[in-house]
């Protein structure tokens, strides 16, 4: 006898599942989960060129949007509009039922992979776009130098604050598990924004933000700014962290920006609350919040504008803008590609949430590049800029390189 018994799919399976389906399509795709959420997402879309978009995000359709660090020449964005769009919750079986139907077609007609071969799935998506990063953007002297070069502009007053970064490249491991070391991530990280793109012959990321760069829901618009970073240690660190007047100071710079960018357009009246210590991982950060009503101040495009002003914020470029982005052009060594641009859902269920791209890295072949970067003002020392951006690193780097970290 036949009976209609709804077949019941844990979070690892539905996951495995959709990016079976997703890396099998060509498509461009995106999977992730907003801070303090249960809630995992994925939009898909399957025409094989990615696409691009202005940055007008209050007209543009649902999707996901993907900026890298350097201005681009078209001033667009690459977006991933959500043909397809799936969410479901990740603390609650999900039955077969609940799919939407282009992923119960999947379920039915093809075979399962497994972990391994959807590895050599997204190996073989991702050998073409091999990041050019040089040799030197990995090396400790090469950055220690550069953070030295930072100091001495300082001093000269040429910049007030600079915000270097390099690279460390790992090798992929051959029990890499995808979906493990995404649920891995949302699981260690609740406060992060965990991400996942694809963009194919373009990149493949995956990272784990701290910071929001715009959120709008409604009337509400959101930023922050948010820098300072100590090592989280003790019982309560939250409450026992004490900062430096280098902490202070850089921190307090990125909101002075902010609040530069709301003069700049008039805007006068805005919430600002911190700053407070802030948990990221195993790091604490400084962070003030920013929050307005976009139609009681008359701005009801107010995202995009932020978006345009805000780019490249203080907390990954540095002040004066401009300057700071010349600087790490002639010494930084390497092209930041997607790392310290930002990504995020737009315009889905009602609200945009952009982050900046920070905790990630790149997976290209059997590699994955990670990327990290330290503010630095005229109080700092080369060294300890250096482990802090070993530290970053290891946000994203540990679970790629094992899962049950
Ligand atoms: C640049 C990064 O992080 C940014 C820089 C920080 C700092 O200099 O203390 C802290 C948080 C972020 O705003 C990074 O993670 O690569």
């Amino acid at each position: 006898m036949h009976t209609n018994v709804a077949t019941n799919h844990t979070k690892t399976e539905i996951l495995q599942l959709l990016l079976q389906l997703a890396l099998s399509s060509g498509g461009s795709f995106a999977i992730w989960r907003k801070p303090k959420s249960n809630t995992v997402e994925i939009v898909l879309d399957e025409t094989a060129n990615p696409f691009k978009v202005d940055l007008s995000i209050e007209e543009l359709e649902p999707g996901f949007i993907v900026h890298p660090f350097a201005d681009q020449v078209d001033k667009k964005a690459y977006f991933i509009k959500a043909s397809k769009y799936f969410s479901f919750e990740i603390d609650k079986p999900i039955a077969t039922d609940e799919l939407p139907e282009w992923a119960k077609i999947q379920l039915n007609n093809q075979e399962k992979l497994s972990p391994a071969e959807i590895r050599e799935l997204l190996i073989n998506q991702t050998l073409v776009s091999k990041i050019k990063t040089s040799k030197l953007s990995e090396q400790k002297d090469h950055f220690t130098q550069l953070v030295k070069e930072g100091i001495k502009a300082i001093q000269q007053n040429l910049l007030e604050k600079v915000v270097p970064a390099r690279t460390k490249t790992i090798s992929i491991p051959p029990n890499f598990n995808l979906s493990c070391t995404l649920l891995k991530l949302m699981d260690s990280y609740p406060n992060a924004f965990i991400n996942f793109f694809h963009l194919p012959h373009v990149g493949t990321w995956i990272g784990a933000s701290p910071e929001t760069l715009i959120e709008t829901k409604g009337d509400t618009f959101y930023t922050m700014s948010l820098a300072g970073t100590q090592i989280a240690i003790g019982d309560n660190p939250l409450k026992s962290a004490a900062w430096t007047q280098k902490e202070i100071e850089e921190q307090a710079l990125v909101s002075r920006y902010i609040v530069s960018c709301f003069k700049k357009i008039r805007l006068r009246e805005y919430e600002e609350h911190g700053p407070k210590t802030v948990l990221a991982g195993n790091l604490l950060h400084l962070r003030s919040d920013f929050k307005i009503n976009m139609q009681e101040t008359g701005f009801p495009e107010l995202g995009s504008i932020m978006l345009g002003l805000l780019h490249p914020t203080s907390a990954v470029c540095g002040m004066p803008r401009g300057e700071a982005h010349d600087f790490l052009q002639e010494f930084e060594g390497f092209d930041r590609s997607f790392y310290s641009g930002f990504l995020g859902p737009v315009n889905i269920q009602g609200s945009t949430s952009i982050y900046v791209n920070l905790r990630t890295a790149s997976l290209h072949d059997n590699e994955a590049t990670l990327y990290a970067g330290a503010g630095v003002t005229e109080d700092s020392d080369p060294e300890k800029e250096w482990e802090e951006t070993e530290l970053k690193c290891q946000i994203i780097g540990k679970f790629i390189q094992n899962p049950s970290a």
